[in-house]
């Protein structure tokens, strides 16, 4: 069983007087024990370190209260709680704060607590439906390109001045989302990219931060379990795009929702597109797609211009390209500088983006992080665009998670590939073989005369695909990404579609990258 990946801290605690915590609480019920100094602050038992104060919330399954032992236990020497949490809270035998509100003012205190709040460095937020993360890695590696510390935290890592750290959430509570900032000033690191989900905005997560330019990738169906509707959805995202959380942004028009956010500005907004017709105030260019990259370029109305090459598959990642190009100059980083620091082209490894774990004879196989019918159609484009052969589309997906946008999943895998094998993916509690039969239902029913299989567990479903392709083939491994683990019954079981499609290639006698 794996364990989950630990949060990131600053190496010298900070050391504050509950007190002081207690007075920014806007607490009316409990004065702080005398002498209590707090060393960090938690949401969650998996995160306490000793010193901290354990911040009990209500969530979807419960209330945190109910775990003040185990984060006692843990080392907890407080507990900052809600009047339904007290009773519970206060059975533990250490100091309580009370206070009303409290999500909302979670951000700020944590802010205070590590300090984060003076000397920020420069912080960029990426918010969308798809390609956060894309984005954010480019955007890191051209700040880094120009001899910037950075800083950069997405579903798939956090980096700090160059160390590399697991990702958990992909956005981080807004207890961890401070402490990983504190880190980050430690290491004097001078730009910050932040991966901001729906759910980062909708729970307070980052609360405390103002960003000095926002971006938004697009939105198309995805978490609706969530949100309900499309239009709530596009309303968590469009917090980010406020006063209060930045102080302006750039706004791909990839779907029609950038336009909405565009329609009503509260704070100045760019907007950019390759779609010349919607007269973008950054164009983006392709200008060339090479087997190992495709040359682009990002220009604005006032003429600032930045032509480079990123090693990219496809115009749905090359336009997150152009948007971490686009931010960088907005951020006011003169254009020349970015020009003169990309001139050999942008140098970034996204782990599970469309990566080919394939060599160079046999088919290709690539495995993808793609979890949304918008990302499976942009993908599969941009793989039969380089494929000789047929494609072949490997995927499942989430237990436990917006069953609605299942059978459009399969509908788009089925429309853009010429074999699809369907299996698991993190099944979480629900039952595998039902998440397969909705899957294959969808696609036999939209596409009855294509071969359509399922096969259980993707370690048997990857050496199927395998077994079928030929030399000029491809295989997109939809789903598992950069992810080392899959969600079997809230056990994170080791496991990594990377080295098990490896694995396949070279029991089939095929090289392997
Ligand atoms: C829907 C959602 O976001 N849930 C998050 C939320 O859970 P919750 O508020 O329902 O909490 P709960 O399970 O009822 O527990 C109540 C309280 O007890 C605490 N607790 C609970 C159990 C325990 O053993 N110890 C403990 O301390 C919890 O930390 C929580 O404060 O607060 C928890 C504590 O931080 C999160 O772990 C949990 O994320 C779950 C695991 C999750 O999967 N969230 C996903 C949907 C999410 O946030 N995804 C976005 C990105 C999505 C994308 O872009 O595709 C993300 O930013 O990662
Ligand atoms: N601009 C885009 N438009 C559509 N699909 C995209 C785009 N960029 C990336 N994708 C697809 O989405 C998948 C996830 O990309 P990425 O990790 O960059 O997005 P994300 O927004 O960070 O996702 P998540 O929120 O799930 O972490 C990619 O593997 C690719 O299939």
């Amino acid at each position: 069983m794996e364990s989950t990946p630990p949060v990131v801290r600053p190496s010298t605690p900070p050391q504050i007087r509950l007190e002081d915590i207690a007075g920014r609480a806007d607490t009316s019920s409990t004065p702080a024990e005398a002498g209590t100094i707090v060393t960090g602050i938690a949401l969650s038992t998996q995160s306490v370190q000793p010193g901290d104060l354990f911040v009990a919330l209500p969530g979807k399954n419960g209330h945190g209260a109910a775990y003040t032992d185990s984060a006692v236990q843990a080392g907890a020497v407080a507990v900052l709680t809600d009047a339904d949490g007290e009773a519970e809270a206060r059975a533990a035998g250490v100091p309580v704060i009370v206070s009303d509100n409290l999500r909302a003012r979670l951000g700020e205190l944590s802010a205070f607590i590590y300090g984060t709040a003076d000397g920020a460095p420069t912080i960029f937020g990426i918010t969308g439906t798809n390609g956060k993360t894309t984005t954010a890695y480019v955007l890191e590696a051209v700040l880094r390109q120009m001899g910037l510390v950075t800083g950069l935290s997405t579903t798939a890592e956090r980096h700090i001045a160059g160390e590399v750290f697991v990702s958990r959430l992909t956005t981080p509570e807004a207890t961890d989302v401070h402490a990983l900032l504190a880190r980050m000033k430690e290491q004097h690191v001078e730009a910050v990219v932040l991966e901001v989900s729906a759910q980062g905005l909708t729970h307070g997560r980052v609360d405390g931060i103002l960003f000095d330019v926002a971006g938004f990738t697009n939105l198309s169906i995805d978490h609706l379990d969530d949100y309900g509707t499309m239009e709530n959805y596009f309303d968590a995202k469009e917090l980010l795009f406020r006063p209060d959380r930045s102080r302006t942004a750039v706004v791909s028009l990839e779907t029609t929702w950038g336009q909405k956010l565009l329609a009503e500005p509260k704070i100045p907004v760019a907007s950019i597109s390759a779609d010349a017709a919607t007269d973008p105030d950054w164009r983006l260019e392709i200008l060339e797609a090479l087997p190992e990259g495709t040359r682009f370029r990002v220009q604005n109305r006032a003429g600032d211009s930045v032509e480079t090459t990123v090693a990219l598959l496809g115009d749905h990642l090359v336009a997150d390209a152009g948007l971490a190009v686009a931010m960088t100059i907005e951020a006011g980083y003169a254009a020349d500088r970015v020009q003169a620091a990309l001139q050999d082209g942008i140098e970034v490894y996204i782990p599970g983006r469309t990566e080919s774990v394939s060599g160079p004879t046999g088919p290709r196989v690539y495995v993808d992080f793609g979890h949304s019918s918008d990302a499976f159609e942009k993908t599969l484009r941009a793989v039969k665009a380089v494929t000789p052969g047929r494609v072949i589309m490997l995927f499942g997906a989430d237990g436990d998670r917006d069953p609605v946008k299942r059978p459009e999943m399969a509908r788009v895998a089925a429309a853009g590939s010429d074999i699809v094998v369907i299996t698991d993916h993190h099944p979480r509690f629900e039952d595998p073989a039902s998440i397969r039969r909705m899957l294959v239902d969808a696609a036999r029913e939209a596409f009855p005369a294509k071969q359509i299989v399922e096969v259980s567990p993707p370690e048997a479903a990857i050496d199927y695909a395998v077994d079928l392709a030929r030399d000029g083939d491809a295989i997109l491994w939809a789903g598992p990404g950069h992810q080392d683990y899959r969600d079997i019954r809230g056990v994170r079981t080791p496991y990594s579609a990377r080295e098990l499609a490896r694995d396949a290639l070279a029991r089939h006698g095929w090289p392997t990258s």
